[in-house]
């Protein structure tokens, strides 16, 4: 049996301003996906504790589960892509997330890398990791229509990485941070709508680039600061960063309320990824306080570490 571990993606700096042109960084956690493969008589996919509405039709005694084949169309074209690259495979793929999906996290790169790296395994096909971000980025593309890199390389290569979308570059950053936590608001709109309207916002308004600028030169000076390993300074851009994408129109009050409820004990916090709710990393100078009121006031939270390594066999 083959098992992987595929893991979570959150940004550190400069979402948003990366589909201008500006780098951004990400960080891969150790928290993601967990997926199994067998060899088997069948292909089956089993994938465990995910939300459906189930209806149960008696006359033809079935029971179908709704919205699962959207739900599962990455791990579908994950195992068309690998079938066209890799050949055909009989086996049973079980997929374990420990982060919920739809809130920033990467749970769908996770699942497309992962699905990739374990039906390679499972074929006995060596596959590098820059072969797994590309293959992962089509399922992303292929799925969405439209989607950045960002997310499949980090879950490919893993670690702290400065991303450079247009064109594609990627450097990975030796630098380490103490434990976050990554606090889940309900999100109110898909990365596409909410990327869509901050184009909109920037068509319409030739000053709402000078907020792109300003962000491309928080991430520059995130990147000093992460490597001198000073957290009052990384907290402070996290604040700073995550005033300007509120200028962007993508922070919304419930994160502010969050981020000022928590402010005497962190370095800093902001929205991770396309934002209106979704991942809020905190950065906590006191850990027993920011868990004890995080659990009072009944936010979803999440303690996690950065994780050095990508898409792993375990
Ligand atoms: N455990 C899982 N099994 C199968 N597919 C999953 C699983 N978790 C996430 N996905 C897929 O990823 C999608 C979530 O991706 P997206 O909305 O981009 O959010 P994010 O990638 O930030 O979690 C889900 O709708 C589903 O299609
Ligand atoms: C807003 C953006 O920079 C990141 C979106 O991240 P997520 O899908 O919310 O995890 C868009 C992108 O890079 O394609």
């Amino acid at each position: 049996m083959v098992k992987v571990f595929a893991p979570g993606v959150v940004k550190l700096f400069g979402e948003h301003a990366v589909v201008y042109g500006k780098p951004a960084i990400a960080t891969t956690i150790d928290r993601g996906v967990f997926i199994e493969c067998e060899k088997s008589d069948r292909l089956i996919i089993e994938s465990i504790g995910t939300p459906s509405t189930l209806v149960y039709l008696p006359e033809e005694g079935r029971l179908e589960a709704l919205g699962a084949e959207r739900f599962f169309a990455y791990v579908n074209t994950a195992l068309k892509i690998a079938r066209e690259r890799w050949g055909k495979l009989k086996a049973r793929f079980s997929i374990k997330s420990e982060l919920p999906p739809s809130i920033g996290a990467a749970t769908s790169a996770a699942v497309s890398v992962g699905i990739l790296k374990a039906y390679s395994l499972c074929a006995n096909v060596e596959v590098s990791k820059e072969e797994l971000a590309k293959l992962g980025h089509q399922v992303e593309l292929n799925v969405q229509g439209i989607a950045s890199p960002m997310d499949t390389t980090a879950v490919a290569i893993g670690g702290v990485l400065k991303i450079w979308a247009h064109p594609f570059r990627v450097e990975k950053l030796d630098v380490s941070l103490p434990q976050f936590y990554i606090v889940v608001l309900p999100r109110r709109g898909t990365t596409g709508e909410i990327v869509a309207d901050v184009k909109a916002l920037l068509d319409r308004r030739r000053s709402a680039q000078s907020v792109i600028n300003a962000i491309g030169e928080v991430v520059e000076e995130a990147e000093g600061c992460l490597r001198r390993g000073d957290l009052n300074c990384v907290g402070e851009l996290m604040i700073l960063n995550n005033w300007l994408l509120g200028a962007l129109g993508v922070v919304d009050n419930r994160v502010m309320t969050l981020l000022d409820l928590l402010k005497t004990f962190v370095y800093g916090g902001k929205i991770s990824g396309a934002g209106r709710g979704g991942v809020v990393l905190i950065l906590p100078k006191d850990e027993t306080v920011v868990e004890k009121i995080l659990s009072a006031t009944g936010y979803t939270y999440f303690k996690v570490s950065i994780s050095k390594t990508g898409v792993v066999a375990i």
